[in-house]
């Protein structure tokens, strides 16, 4: 099952890795890599052991470990793999990358790819295909757009390949799609804004830095209330349609037909999910 909201927590702060349980995200991606200072690197290690071995979470945690060509990738996965995990979050993933990470894990770990290099955008099927135990992918578009000399912007034009490129290989692959985090702490109405952007376009979730931004994205995540009624007047006008032996009909001077019912019909199973709205039709 995918995660609307998976919230970055630096793995070397105790406080915050203490109330991970209570931030309200579907998942956490604590953080051994670049929320943590290299002078930090084993002392954080050593804290998420302790966390995770101490006290029992029940969000869906995810480790996010230094890349291969660093000099921390081999303690991580050896520490890491060990611990009460949903999976890996592999930071600059790569076909190699991916490989190694798999020869290292149980069967029961997952991988989450972090994808946040051109290369990495231009080889996403090969990366995503390199092991069975990927169920994910995360775009990274602060290391992307550095990558790609990019100016970074909050209108995010610089990104919109990438983001709808890993929606389109996510998808074929039937994987959670996790749109980058929006970085100003402050701007709500920005975060709606671009969260909004990302799930239009068909991403699964988003990654958060700030627990403030958590309710913001699991709302955009939802149906909205008009997206419900709209579909529910479908299913009304699909049984008059089907009385009438019609394949397409109109609802609101709209056309429906199939693949417009099956959205309409998927819209009510989340709504339906998300406990905001009780009716399904068939
Ligand atoms: C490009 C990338 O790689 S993104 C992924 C890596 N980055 C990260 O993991 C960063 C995660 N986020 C953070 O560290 C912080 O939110 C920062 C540094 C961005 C801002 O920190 P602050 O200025 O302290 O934020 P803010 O004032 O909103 O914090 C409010 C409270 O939420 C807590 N908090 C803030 N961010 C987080 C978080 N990500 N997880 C858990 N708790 C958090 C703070 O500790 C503070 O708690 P307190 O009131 O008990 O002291
Ligand atoms: O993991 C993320 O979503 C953020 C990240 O590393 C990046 O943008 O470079
Ligand atoms: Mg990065």
């Amino acid at each position: 099952m995918s995660h609307k909201t998976l919230l970055f927590v630096p793995g070397n702060s105790p406080g915050m890795l203490m109330n991970l349980d209570i931030l309200g995200a579907d998942a956490v991606l604590i953080d051994l890599e670049d929320a943590v200072a290299l002078s930090e690197k084993d002392a954080a290690r050593d804290l998420v052991e302790e966390a995770l071995t101490t006290f029992s979470f029940t969000t869906d945690l995810y480790v996010r470990i230094n890349p291969l060509d660093s000099p921390y990738f081999e303690e991580d996965v050896r520490r890491m793999a060990k611990l009460p995990l949903k999976g890996i979050l592999l930071a600059k993933a790569s076909v190699e990358s991916v490989k190694a990470l798999d020869e290292r894990l149980g069967e029961d770990m997952e991988i989450m790819a972090l994808i946040e290099s051109a290369l990495g955008v231009e080889c996403a099927m090969a990366i995503l295909q390199a092991s069975p135990k990927v169920k994910g992918v995360l775009l990274g578009a602060e290391d992307l757009t550095l990558d790609l000399g990019a100016r970074r912007t909050k209108e995010s034009g610089e990104i919109a390949y990438a983001r709808s490129r890993i929606v389109s290989v996510a998808r074929a692959l039937g994987l959670e799609a996790v749109d980058t985090p929006f970085t100003d702490v402050e701007d709500l109405e920005g975060l709606k804004k671009d969260a909004k952007a990302g799930k239009d376009l068909g991403m699964t979730g988003k990654a958060l830095i700030s627990p403030r931004h958590v309710d913001v994205v699991n709302r955009v995540y939802q149906p909205t209330a008009e997206e419900i009624e709209q579909a529910l007047r479908i299913g009304y006008a699909l049984k008059e349609a089907r009385d009438k032996g019609l394949g397409a009909f109109s609802v609101d001077g709209k056309m429906v037909d199939a693949p417009i019912l099956r959205r309409a019909r998927n819209t009510l199973i989340e709504a339906k999910k998300e406990g905001i709205a009780h009716e399904l039709f068939d």
